[in-house]
């Protein structure tokens, strides 16, 4: 469960990126934030990662305020949220499976856990025969799956993806789109943040939009936005 609760965040003085932010999201749900360039959403996936600390309003994330919690906790919160970004941000120096080892690793992993788990995910995003290969040896929707691989591997109850789709053509998004879904199916939750509008409109989920900061629209099975 997340919870934004009255939440604003000002970066520079007199100029908030986000305004009185209140969104509830249910576990196992799937939400689409979207917005134009500058709404706030990224703004709103570093509150929810800590990245950032609102200057107003309280954020609870898996039935804990995360408003106000101490560094040294931070490092739990990142074990219950897995996060995707547009640029797959994968080690250049590491195998597919050391990538997604590592993320086991962080957390203190066993090497027997790593070695039955690790097969598992990448089996998942369909990717165990690319195992042994480094990331500059894959397509872009191939890196892509790997870095949903990394971010489930720990099984998080929430799945955070910020325009995982940007970089990669139609066909291949909705490769990952499909992914997305069945990750979702399993009841892990999913807050995507995205300008894909056909993807949107097609999936027909939750849409959130932002607007200047502030929630616009907040719809069940909702579109990219209304034709005007
Ligand atoms: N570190 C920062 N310092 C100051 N202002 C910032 C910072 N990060 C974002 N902003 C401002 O906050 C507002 C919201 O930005 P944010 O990045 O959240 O938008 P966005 O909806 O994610 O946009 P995009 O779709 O282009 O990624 C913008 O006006 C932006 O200029």
């Amino acid at each position: 469960m997340i919870e934004f609760m009255d939440v604003s965040k000002e970066y520079t003085k007199g100029v908030k990126a986000l305004k009185d932010i209140n969104i509830h999201i249910d576990k196992g749900e799937f939400v689409f934030i979207v917005g134009s360039s500058g709404a706030g959403k990224s703004t709103l996936i570093k509150l929810l990662l800590k990245e950032e600390e609102p200057t107003d309003g309280k954020i609870i994330l898996n039935n804990m305020d995360i408003t106000n919690i101490s560094n040294r906790k931070i490092p739990y919160i990142r074990r219950s949220v897995g996060v995707v970004f547009q640029d797959f941000r994968l080690l250049p120096n590491k195998t597919v499976f050391e990538n997604v080892a590592f993320a086991m690793e962080i957390i203190g992993a066993s090497s027997r856990e790593i070695r039955r788990r690790v097969p598992i995910v990448l089996s998942m995003v369909g990717l165990s025969h690319k195992a042994n290969n480094y990331p500059n040896e894959l397509s872009g929707g191939e890196q892509q799956r790997v870095s949903i691989a990394r971010a489930i591997v720990n099984n998080p109850n929430v799945l955070i993806a910020d325009e995982p789709t940007g970089n990669l053509d139609p066909d291949t998004a909705w490769e990952i789109m499909k992914i997305l879904r069945e990750i979702n199916r399993r009841g892990t939750t999913i807050v995507m943040a995205t300008h894909a509008r056909d993807i949107v409109n097609i999936m027909k989920r939750r849409v959130i939009a932002l607007e200047k900061g502030t929630v616009v629209r907040d719809e069940r099975k909702g579109v990219y936005d209304y034709e005007i």
